[in-house]
């Protein structure tokens, strides 16, 4: 494979990543600003981060939260140096950890442990498309072990749809059309023994149920013997799923009927017996990709008989925000990773690698929008 292909970067106009920070951020903003009543300071500073981050120079935190340190160590380098020459992945967290500040989310005082997100959250986990997918799983019961494997594996990819700061610009209707790359097979052989098993989740709401669902299914089908299921330590790109997250998901869960609240109720007692444990590492929120996971981590999914990586932003993080000929392999590309790795996704931004090249000339790579329009999907495993 190709170890320099070069990083994806914020920096040309008119490119995905450039919108991202001059169309899509915008209008999250003026989202926040209607969902809550901050004041004029707080608009304020949330205009200056628009600004500063579509036009300006990357200036430092000067807050005192006790993710600080790090954060001086994951941007010195890039302090004073305009945004515009920034990696995607690199900017994209920083502007998140920057908006969180901006809100008073690490100031002692009412805001502090505000999600800023938390409405768009609930709303999502309260809207008709998610009752109807929580209502689906009833389906379940009804199915052989090869078409419940199928389903849940399904419902745990396009879950992923499921992602609030992507619908700002994409819009909730879009038609499901394939997966690119639909490694089910490879995926399930993956268990091939009943092992502890990392899922580092995405979306919380519906996506995450439809994890909640997976992780049970592993747990009952006997393919896993524990379940670690990573989530983000902060808010963190609109919908990512927090502990705070996990715990309003199960609550819904727990008071629907049928088999969403039985699998809430396991994945409960799941928790309370220590067959699943909630973990929220402060390397998810990290302006990084997994080449630069910490040792204590790495040495996590090293000790994983397999760890799922959910959505478009963890695929970025596990292969390399680059931008990768699409036909490097699945396996190269995750060599780093220390243990057997599945990524189950819907594409929402241009990298992707492992796709055969038939498949890519029926995709067209002259018109790469289905990298970006969420209807397109993939399922991808290696040991
Ligand atoms: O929730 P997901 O699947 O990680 O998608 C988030 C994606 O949305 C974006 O913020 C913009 O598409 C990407 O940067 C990111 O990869």
């Amino acid at each position: 494979m190709e170890p320099e292909a070069p990083l994806v970067g914020i920096g040309e106009a008119g490119t995905f990543a450039w919108k991202v920070f001059h169309e899509r951020h915008p209008v999250m903003i003026d989202q926040l600003c209607a969902a809550f009543p901050y004041s004029a300071g707080t608009r304020g500073r949330l205009a200056e981060l628009l600004r500063e981050t579509t036009g300006g120079v990357v200036e430092p935190l000067d807050d005192v939260a006790p993710d600080h340190s790090a954060w001086q160590a994951w941007t010195s380098e890039r302090i004073g140096r305009p945004w515009s020459e920034c990696p995607f992945l690199w900017a994209e967290s920083y502007f998140f950890r920057k908006l969180l500040a901006a809100t008073g989310y690490f100031t002692p005082g009412p805001w502090q442990g505000v999600d800023p997100f938390a409405p768009m959250k609930q709303a999502e986990l309260r809207n008709a498309a998610t009752a109807e997918t929580l209502k689906s799983f009833d389906a379940l019961q009804g199915l052989d072990a090869a078409e419940r494997d199928t389903a849940v594996l399904q419902a745990a990819v396009w879950g992923n749809r499921a992602d609030l700061a992507f619908q700002l610009s994409a819009g909730t209707t879009r038609a499901s059309s394939a997966l690119v790359a639909d490694e089910g097979g490879p995926f399930w052989s993956l268990f091939d023994e009943a092992g502890p098993v990392q899922l580092v989740a995405d979306n919380s709401a519906g996506e995450l149920a439809a994890d909640l669902v997976l992780i049970d299914h592993l747990l009952m089908t006997g393919r896993a013997n524990r379940v670690v299921l990573q989530v983000k330590p902060n808010p963190y790109y609109v919908s990512d799923a927090t502990p705070a997250d996990v715990l309003e998901v199960l609550r819904h869960l727990l008071v629907l009927d049928g088999e969403a609240a039985a699998v809430g109720q396991r994945v409960w007692d799941g928790l309370r017996d220590g067959r699943i444990e909630v973990r929220a590492h402060p390397f998810f929120c990290a302006p990084l990709d997994f080449h630069a996971m910490p040792d204590d981590l790495r040495a996590e999914f090293a000790s994983a008989a397999v760890t799922i990586m959910k959505g478009d932003l963890n695929y970025r993080r596990l292969v390399g925000d680059r931008h990768w000929p699409a036909t490097t392999p699945f396996a190269a590309a995750t060599a780093h990773f220390p243990g057997p790795v599945a990524a189950l996704r819907v594409l929402k931004s241009e990298v992707v690698v492992g796709l055969d090249r038939q498949a890519l000339e029926a995709l067209g790579d002259h018109d790469a929008t289905w990298r970006t329009n969420g209807t397109h999907a993939l399922v991808q495993a290696t040991r």
